[in-house]
């Protein structure tokens, strides 16, 4: 398979694995890496060699567009629309993540917020895993990745607590000044949002309101992955997931079904609980 710029490192191996694809969705700082960085702490994966991970993170991000040089200036002064779909190559979103379907080992660039650019100097290389978890603003925005998800993920924070956590991030860890960051919030990120990445919220099958603090929903999760980790390593093979998903009567099918609908019912009872005790919040 032939992936753009040579992200695809050829023919997976042997022990051919393939993933169950997680998309993670949710606003700008709305915790989506943060609530990655749990699920793969709880698992035990983050600090394991990464080529030994059974459960792997990419960030939406590494598929920036290059930016031409009079973008690069817009960009530089938070003029340039980095929130809406046209800012990613979804050709090349699709293309890596249908080779790690395959098993397929890929590379893809790190990316730089303080040059807006791609780092291809510090390469990020995706090892077959069990688990990948592809996290990102607008992951369930283009109806081609997203269908290829087997389960999808939308964390829920409310807009104050976002701007809120955005701006130092943006200040002190991607080289921002407050204006710009303002500036670019006002301009893009929030329409954006409302635009293209808040109605996908529909198409989630898990809402985590609240982000990374949402420990119950967060415990689920892993423990949903445990069953998909043990039932794969007590059929030996990897590519049983698959088989199982695709046969409505497998152990794993059955678990994500189970998984979906709990999560489904938490997400309801959680929404109306809030919706009829809105008053007990103003006391
Ligand atoms: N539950 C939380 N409580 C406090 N700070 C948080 C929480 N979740 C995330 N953050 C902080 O908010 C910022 C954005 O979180 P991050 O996980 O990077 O969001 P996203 O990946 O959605 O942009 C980071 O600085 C992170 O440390
Ligand atoms: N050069 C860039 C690239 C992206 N952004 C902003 O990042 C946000 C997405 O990342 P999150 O971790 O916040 O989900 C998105 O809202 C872009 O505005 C940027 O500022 N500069």
């Amino acid at each position: 398979m032939d992936v753009e710029n040579g992200h695809n490192l050829g023919p997976p191996t042997n022990d051919v694995k393939k993933p169950f694809l997680i998309g993670v969705a949710g606003g700008t700082a709305s915790g989506k890496s943060t609530v990655c960085k749990k699920i793969m702490m709880e698992l035990g994966q983050a600090d394991m060699d990464h080529t030994k991970r059974q459960v792997v993170t990419i960030s939406q991000d590494s598929f920036y567009r290059e930016l031409t040089a009079a973008e690069e200036a817009k960009a530089f002064h938070g003029l340039y629309n980095f929130d809406h779909p046209d800012a990613f190559n979804e050709q090349l979103i699709y293309e890596t993540l249908e080779a790690i379907l395959k098993g397929f080992k890929v590379e893809i660039p790190g990316y730089d917020y303080k040059t807006n650019s791609l780092d291809h100097k510090n390469k990020i290389t995706i090892y077959p895993a069990d688990v990948v978890l592809f996290e990102g603003i607008l992951v369930f925005y283009f109806p081609k990745i997203r269908d290829l998800f087997h389960m999808k993920l939308f964390v829920d924070t409310d807009s104050d607590t976002r701007l809120a956590r955005r701006v130092p991030r943006d200040i002190n860890e991607r080289g921002r000044d407050l204006d710009t960051v303002l500036t670019q919030y006002m301009t893009y990120v929030k329409p954006a949002f409302e635009e293209f990445c808040s109605p996908t919220k529909k198409f989630a099958d898990v809402i985590i309101p609240r982000g990374a603090d949402n420990t119950v929903a967060i415990d689920l999760i892993v423990q949903h992955i445990r069953d998909l980790l043990n039932n794969r390593s007590r059929k030996g093979s990897s590519s049983n997931i698959q088989l199982a998903m695709s046969n409505e009567s497998g152990d794993s099918y059955q678990a994500i079904r189970r998984f979906s609908t709990l999560c489904k019912e938490l997400t309801i009872q959680s929404n109306v609980f809030f919706e009829k005790n809105k008053n007990l919040t103003q006391h």
